[in-house]
C-alpha cells in the first residue's frame, strides 16, 4: 500500500471512519483529477492537498455516523465539486447517490472522472432545487438529501424537505453560525415536515473550522405550496 493511501486510512481512523485500501485509493484519485480539472474550471478553492483531504474528503465522510441506512438512496443538493456526494459513493458502495446541481459544467467533470474511476453507483441530476422538489419524479423520493455550503438553513430546508421522503433524513451541513440559523429556521422546518433531532458536532475538531451535521427527520409530507418559486422565495422569505 503506498503511503498517501497509508495516511489517508490512518486519519478515517482516528475519526472513527472505516476507509479501505480500494477506497483511499479511490479518493485520493478523485482529489488528483479534480485538482487537475480544477486548472481549468473552479470548482474548489481549496488546492492544498492536506487541507483537501480534512475539509472536502474527511468532512464528507462524516456523515457516515449519521446515515441510518448504508444503501439508502441519497440526493446531495448543490454537490459543486462532488461534496459530499462523491466521496460518500466511494465508501457507501451499496448506496445510490444522486448528485444534483444547477450548472451542467461542474456535473460534466463530475460525471467525466466519475466514469474514469468507475464510480458506479451515482446519478447526475442537472437542475434547481426548487424546480426539481416540485416535479413528482423526485418530490419525496430520497431517504437522506444532504447538502453543504449552499444557502442559509431555511432557504435550504426549503430547497432539501420536499425533496426527502417520509421516514427519511434531511442532513445539512453547516458552518460557525448554525446556532443563529438554527434558531430562525425552526418554525420554517416544523412547518416544511421536518423535526430537529440533534446538532452533531463534526470530525474537524483539531482545526480551527466550525463544522456540524443537523441532524432532521422528516416527519410528515411538506404541504405541495412548498418549494415555492425561486423568484418568491427570494423575494418573500418564508411566511411565517
Ligand atoms: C459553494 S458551492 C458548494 C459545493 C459543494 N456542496 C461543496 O460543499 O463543496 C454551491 C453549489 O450549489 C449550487 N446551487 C446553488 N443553488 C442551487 C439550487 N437552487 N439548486 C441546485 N444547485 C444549486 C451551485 O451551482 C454551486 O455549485
Amino acid at each position: 500500500m503506498n503511503n498517501r493511501i497509508q495516511k489517508l486510512i490512518q486519519l478515517g481512523e482516528q475519526f472513527d471512519i472505516a476507509i479501505t485500501e480500494k477506497q483511499g485509493d479511490k479518493l485520493l484519485a478523485y482529489m488528483d483529477k479534480l485538482l487537475e480539472k480544477n486548472k481549468h474550471i473552479n470548482l474548489t478553492r481549496i488546492t492544498d492537498e492536506d487541507e483537501f483531504i480534512k475539509l472536502h474528503i474527511m468532512d464528507s465522510l462524516s456523515l457516515l455516523k449519521l446515515i441510518k441506512n448504508p444503501r439508502a438512496k441519497i440526493l446531495d443538493v448543490g454537490t459543486g465539486g462532488g461534496f459530499p456526494g462523491i466521496p460518500l459513493a466511494i465508501v457507501l458502495e451499496d448506496a445510490e447517490i444522486t448528485l444534483m446541481d444547477s450548472t451542467k459544467k461542474k456535473l460534466n467533470v463530475i460525471k467525466e472522472i466519475a466514469h474514469e474511476l468507475s464510480i458506479d453507483n451515482i446519478n447526475i441530476l442537472h437542475g434547481r432545487a426548487e424546480e426539481l422538489g416540485q416535479d413528482p419524479e423526485f418530490r419525496e423520493t430520497y431517504e437522506v438529501v444532504t447538502s453543504r455550503a449552499v444557502a442559509n438553513l431555511t432557504l435550504l430546508s426549503e430547497y432539501c424537505l420536499p425533496l426527502t421522503k417520509v421516514g427519511g433524513q434531511f442532513l445539512p451541513m453547516k458552518g460557525k453560525d448554525y446556532e443563529e440559523e438554527l434558531e430562525s429556521s425552526k418554525k420554517p422546518i416544523e412547518i416544511l415536515g421536518g423535526k430537529i433531532i440533534d446538532v452533531k458536532k463534526g470530525l474537524l475538531l483539531q482545526s480551527d473550522y466550525v463544522h456540524v451535521i443537523i441532524n432532521i427527520e422528516k416527519t410528515r409530507k411538506t404541504p405541495i405550496q412548498y418549494p415555492r418559486i425561486n423568484g418568491k422565495i427570494k423575494k418573500d422569505g418564508f411566511p411565517i
